[in-house]
């Protein structure tokens, strides 16, 4: 298929340019001494001029180590990488993904355009021939969805599916879980270890159940062995194979995959497709969606779909200088570059958002854990933090213990809503003072002489504030994630669209499970010999 020209040549990593050696010396001057406090008292416009708004996200990025001079090479550090034009070209379809020689288009996935417009004016024959895929695939798949929903018989969507085509849809269904459509449970299975799935089927009946096998390449093992095993349970339970049979496989399994071939084999005829351009980690707009679809409609589907575009677009168009996903982006390049900060928070305060730091992990450690730059040469830096967190206020009497008085410093990102979701009175109130409260805490700080209750303060923290938690607002803080992971992932200099990193091991795990069963340790290192020898002195099965 015909994409526009690859353009890794226009790169510029990070640390070839002038703005890093200033950087760096902005950094021993004025960075590594830094004081929020200070910078407060100095300038009574700080709150204003490090706030930032953008569709359906306002971000107070007020509490952060940097001030005006820090931005201003920060952004200049953009322009000289080529942030600008390696965004558009992402746009345009180029092929980005240079390891894998594919485009990454998964923001085609929510373009309203494609449905209204069909084909864009001036695009390329590649990105016609994907609107027009995408189109047809979006409508079928939510027309699908409305007739599960409208499918009194069907009470339990179990969706088996890992990684990216787990995380994203377990995160959102739970977060619009009060939109839910009532008389449906959405399941969700991922891990290989029966437990899992087990405990699911345990409640189920299987003329009640649909199950949605969820996997770009239709080929990983986990996904498999339970998509297998689902089938033998609806199959013992009095399933057939037989189309025309009382409780036929094919009404009651769907899969959503890239690899329809492989879907049909297993004996699925609903199959919703998409494609090579749309990354595991950015696939809950497109078939991965499914679940989503059924658990919330639609419509509401739509309005997810909306938010993230409308994120889209402020990443595309707005300057740099008053661009979220950007500025973002270049203070987690700050953070991790020149203060060395390892890892970063995320503290939802939103029950609603207790999967997002989960699904944020893969989204960002995944795109952006790399040793290497575009031409495969070691980096002589740090790329992506450790992304970790849990929502508030738990995490409060569990670790912020640590970020409030440990050794190191861990900037926190405060998620918080206008209005909360079930109106209990007091709780939202409560909830979201904790938030203020603990921003401020971290940045105030409060001296004391005995040193087990003093707080030094000054430690960095961003809250990005949504009115509620609907879906509108929660595509477009995930768009916010996925750009602001680009953008970080650009000056870097690294691909952000492939995972090489995962592979060794699961390559490792196939050698290894018949090694299980035959106690055969030849060729293998004395850890995983002595560990297999003594998990044989019983059997593992
Ligand atoms: O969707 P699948 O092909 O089943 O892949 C599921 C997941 O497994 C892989 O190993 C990758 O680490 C992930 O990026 C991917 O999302």
């Amino acid at each position: 298929m015909e994409v526009q020209g690859d353009i890794r040549g226009d790169r510029v990593r990070c640390d070839h340019t002038r703005a890093w050696s200033a950087l760096q010396a902005h950094f021993g001057q004025a960075g590594r001494t830094f004081d929020v406090r200070d910078a407060f008292a100095a300038d009574p416009g700080r709150y204003a001029a490090f706030s930032q708004e953008a569709p359906h996200v306002f971000a107070d990025l007020s509490r952060n180590r940097v001030d005006g001079a820090t931005e201003a090479l920060l952004f200049a550090l953009a322009r000289e990488c080529g942030l600008e034009a390696y965004r558009d070209a992402m746009f345009a379809g180029a092929q980005v993904n240079s390891t894998e020689q594919r485009a990454v288009l998964h923001h085609l996935l929510r373009n309203p355009a494609v449905a209204q417009e069909g084909q864009a004016q001036g695009a390329s024959e590649f990105i016609a021939n994907a609107e027009r895929d995408v189109e047809a695939t979006r409508s079928a798949m939510l027309a699908y969805a409305e007739s599960v929903r409208a499918d009194a018989q069907i009470t339990d969507i179990v969706s088996i599916g890992i990684g990216g085509s787990g995380l994203g849809p377990a995160m959102v269904v739970a977060a619009l879980e009060d939109i839910g459509t009532p008389g449906k449970r959405v399941h969700f299975v991922s891990n290989v270890d029966g437990m899992e799935l087990g405990t699911v089927l345990r409640g189920l009946r299987p003329q009640n159940t649909l199950f949605l096998v969820a996997s770009k390449t239709f080929t990983t093992a986990e996904t498999m062995v339970n998509a297998h095993a689902a089938r033998e349970w609806f199959l013992s339970l009095g399933g057939s194979t037989e189309a025309d049979a009382p409780l036929p496989l094919a009404r009651h399994f769907a899969a959503l995959t890239t690899n329809i071939e492989a879907a049909r084999a297993f004996g699925i005829t609903t199959t919703f497709g998409f494609w090579d351009w749309v990354g595991g980690r950015f696939s809950l707009w497109s078939a991965i969606g499914l679940p989503i679809a059924i658990a919330i409609g639609a419509e509401a589907f739509g309005a997810l779909l909306a938010g993230a575009h409308a994120m889209d677009q402020h990443f595309r168009h707005a300057p740099l200088e008053r661009n979220l996903p950007v500025r973002l982006g270049l203070l987690d390049v700050w953070y991790r570059n020149f203060h060395g900060f390892t890892s970063r928070c995320i503290a939802p305060y939103s029950h609603g958002l207790r999967r997002l730091s989960a699904y944020l992990q893969q989204l960002e450690m995944e795109s952006n854990g790399k040793g290497v730059d575009w031409q495969g040469r070691a980096l002589p830096y740090a790329t992506s933090p450790v992304v970790w967190g849990e929502p508030g206020t738990n995490g409060q009497h569990a670790f912020f213990q640590m970020i409030h008085q440990g050794h190191d410093v861990i900037p926190v990102e405060f998620i918080v809503l206008r209005r909360g979701g079930r109106d209990l009175p007091g709780h939202h109130p409560r909830l979201v003072a904790n938030a203020l409260a603990q921003a401020q805490a971290l940045m105030t700080g409060r001296h004391c002489d005995d040193g087990h209750r003093h707080f030094s303060g000054n430690r960095p923290s961003s809250v990005l504030l949504l009115e509620q938690l609907d879906p509108a607002s929660l595509g477009a803080l995930i768009a916010l994630y996925e750009h602001r992971v680009f953008v970080s992932g650009m000056l870097w200099g690294i691909n952000s669209f492939d995972q090489w990193g995962v592979e060794l091991g699961k390559q490792l795990a196939t050698n290894i499970e018949p090694r299980l069963a035959s106690g055969d340790v030849a060729g293998l290192d004395g850890a995983t010999a002595g560990l297999l020898q003594r998990l044989r002195a019983g059997p593992v099965r």
